[in-house]
């Protein structure tokens, strides 16, 4: 840490003659200077996508009955399956929603993070050469993978390497297996609550750092220790953020030993998700503003200093994102749900789900695409807003408190992209108030969920939709859950010590405070059976 600290001091201290690569086009006003140099290089990667196509040296010691050599690491054994082949998959930088006559485009070994008109950018795969294979081999494949700890398929992420990274070697790929979330079968909160009986929950936040971020950060992160080996080098990797994002970057940059930068809004973000970074050795900035000012700052510093953005405005990280999408539809074996709901704040996620859908069925993996709800909090609702404006106007909004932390956010950097996703898709945004997404919480966790109060929102949303009749009692309907509930516990404690002014917190479970003796112990449980009928 203080290493890093006398790092960072100095450079900030030669800010305008920064020797170091900037990022391309960004559009702040500050930033209006001709773009700079950039560091590039040609992908020579040979690895073959597909082990089984592999061939390994025929004079090598015989495998151990996992395939691994007697010596070898799983990293080891992935370098032995190298192929001389030249990689068929590639990917590079587009303009967002460019039309067909434009030719910008720019290598994923590039810093940048804007387009020349400084609109966002897209990851593009050579989709004609994913396309030569069919949708029942890329299904296969897939399946193939899973549950294994091949280097570097066990991560859920990398399973789906050629659609994500396609040409990075696996040397390079920093992951701690993320992904292959628990799909959970919601049976008695949907049967209880909403007369539904093919209800699921999308258990993101079971994962490495508790959330979703871990999804893209191991992308983001590979690419960036891929780059450190060129020249001139990135120095470190930074970020704003609500607490999540924060939490998946330092991690995946201490597992690198890459220098991490978070900033945070100072008491905005829970203890848990303050303690991550803290103990991951990440140089935590905390900044009194909130996160579209401390976005803001992160843009500025990132066109600075040789820090790589970690936000999901750089959009390799909505590469590994998508991966969720896809890996739902693996998990009910190709079949598509009627409906998607994810909440929303930054809005990089829900482009990422549409993303993810929309391969799948352009490779033919799958016959069409699920609905998306996005769902925000009342008091952190552009989005809704917009919507509402029948996708006429947007305009940032300054976000007030919320339980739902993370997406305490006024000024989405995707928001275009969040547009695209939900107009495409035939889309709906809602919007949750503080009570609804704490009872909504609540109600969840009474039937053995133990969620966040983000995926408190979403199934605000869904409350909302089945009540209008939107969504029907058959449809098969699966809410994301971003984050793990242990992040946020003090919300939970809040809750269900009805402690929070002018909420009823109907379903508030408090403890019940006992005498040591055997007679009031007694009482109590009595009172507390008497209420019980069996539940068959
Ligand atoms: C727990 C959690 N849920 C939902 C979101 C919203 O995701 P996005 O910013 O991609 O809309 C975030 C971060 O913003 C988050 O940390
Ligand atoms: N909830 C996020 C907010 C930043 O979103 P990002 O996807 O753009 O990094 C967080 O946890 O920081």
């Amino acid at each position: 840490m203080a290493s890093s600290c006398s790092l960072f001091h100095s450079s900030l201290s030669s800010k305008s003659k920064s020797k170091f690569p900037l990022p391309r086009h960004q559009n702040n006003t500050k930033f209006n200077r001709p773009p700079p140099t950039v560091i590039s290089c040609t992908s020579s990667s040979t690895y073959d996508p597909c082990p089984s196509t592999t061939s390994s040296n025929s004079n090598s010691p015989s495998p151990l009955k996992s395939g691994r050599l007697a010596d070898e690491n799983i990293r080891d054994e992935a370098r032995r399956h190298r192929s001389i082949a030249n990689n068929t998959f590639s990917a590079k930088y587009v303009p967002f929603n460019a039309g067909p006559d434009s030719t910008e485009s720019y290598s994923l070994d590039e810093i940048v993070y804007r387009s020349l008109s400084g609109g966002l950018l897209d990851v593009q795969h050579d989709i004609e050469a994913l396309k030569k294979f069919d949708g029942a081999y890329w299904r296969e494949l897939f399946d193939s993978r899973v549950g294994k700890t091949t280097w570097p398929y066990g991560s859920g992420v990398w399973s789906k390497k050629e659609w994500v990274l396609p040409e990075i070697d696996p040397d390079d790929i920093v992951s701690a297996f993320e992904g292959n979330s628990n799909l959970f079968w919601a049976e008695r909160y949907g049967k209880q609550f909403l007369g539904m009986n093919d209800l699921w929950v999308k258990h993101c936040g079971i994962s490495h750092t508790g959330s979703f971020k871990d999804l893209g950060m191991t992308v983001l992160v590979s690419q960036v220790n891929r780059l450190r080996k060129l020249k001139p080098p990135v120095v470190g990797v930074g970020c704003a953020s609500t607490g999540d994002t924060s939490a998946a970057l330092s991690a995946y940059c201490a597992a690198a030993g890459i220098p991490s930068i978070v900033f945070l809004p100072a008491n905005k973000i829970s203890i848990a998700q303050l303690i991550q970074p803290i103990a991951n050795g990440a140089f935590v900035l905390s900044i009194d503003t909130d996160f579209d000012g401390c976005m803001k700052l992160i843009r500025e510093v990132t066109s600075e200093l040789p820090i790589y953005l970690a936000n999901s405005l750089n959009s390799l990280r909505l590469e590994g994102q998508k991966r969720a999408a896809i890996e739902i539809l693996q998990q009910f074996d190709w079949e598509v749900p009627d409906w998607v709901i994810v909440p929303g704040g930054n809005l990089g996620n829900i482009y990422a789900f549409y993303k993810g859908f929309k391969m799948c069925q352009e490779l033919g993996l799958v016959d069409r695409e699920p609905r998306l709800v996005c769902s925000q909090a009342a008091n952190a609702n552009p989005l809704y807003l917009c919507y509402k404006s029948g996708w006429i106007q947007f305009k940032a909004v300054k976000a007030n408190t919320t339980f739902a932390s993370a997406i305490q956010i006024g000024d989405p950097v995707s928001i275009d992209r969040a547009v695209y996703a939900l107009k495409n898709s035939n889309g709906i945004v809602e919007e949750a108030t503080e009570e609804e997404l704490m009872d909504a919480m609540a109600q969840a966790d009474s039937t053995g969920m133990f969620i966040c109060p983000h995926t408190g929102v979403a199934l605000s949303a869904l409350i909302k939709l089945r009540n209008s009749g939107v969504i029907a009692a058959g449809d098969r309907t699966v809410v994301v859950s971003t984050a793990h509930g242990l992040k946020f516990s003090q919300s939970k404690v809040d809750y269900h010590s009805k402690k929070i002014p002018d909420m009823a917190c109907r379903f508030a479970n408090p403890p019940v405070q006992v005498k040591a003796d055997f007679g009031s112990v007694m009482d109590v449980l009595k009172k507390y059976l008497g209420n019980k009928t069996p539940n068959h």
